[in-house]
């Protein structure tokens, strides 16, 4: 399993944009929104992985009750892996919790399947595999 990306939960993709931009110095390489997450994204490059900002679209997207909740910030960590199926069948019967029992299509080119927070130190794991 290998680092991937850090999702951030931001209220406004273009303020989020604009300071991150800063921070790295240099722009988003994409913006995606993924209407069945009820998001839109913005991708930076980082020297390890990648940062992916996340606004929500809709008032019952995951990234608006974690806003209305916590506020803006981290909102999960998400791992590469070779072959989605088998970790999510691997982690099953290891007793995590998979909120998709079936990959889903996420962001820039990849299946997704999210681990439930209760399980794993209440941080929200993504796995993700490149879609071929
Ligand atoms: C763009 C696509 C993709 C990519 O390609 O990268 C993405 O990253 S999409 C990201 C957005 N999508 C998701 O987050 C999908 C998975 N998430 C969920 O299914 C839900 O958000 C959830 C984790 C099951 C929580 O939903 P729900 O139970 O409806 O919300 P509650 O507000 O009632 O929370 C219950 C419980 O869980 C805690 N929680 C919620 N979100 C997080 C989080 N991101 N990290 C850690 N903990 C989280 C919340 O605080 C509640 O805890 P308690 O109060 O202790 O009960
Ligand atoms: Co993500």
């Amino acid at each position: 399993m290998k680092f991937e990306h850090l999702g951030i939960a931001v209220a406004n993709l273009e303020e989020a944009n604009a300071i991150f931009s800063k921070i790295f110095a240099s722009s988003p390489y994409k913006t995606e929104t993924v209407e069945s997450e009820g998001v839109t994204t913005s991708f930076f490059h980082t020297g390890n992985g990648k940062m992916e900002l996340l606004e929500a679209t809709r008032e019952d997207s995951p990234i608006a009750k974690f806003i209305a909740k916590k506020g803006p910030g981290i909102h999960h960590v998400a791992f590469e892996v070779e072959d989605i199926r088998a970790e999510m069948q691997r982690l099953k019967q290891e007793g995590f919790h998979l909120l998709n029992e079936e990959p889903k299509r996420g962001a820039d080119n990849k299946w997704v399947c999210f681990l439930h927070p209760k399980d794993t130190q209440s941080v929200l794991i993504e796995l993700c595999q490149e879609i071929l």
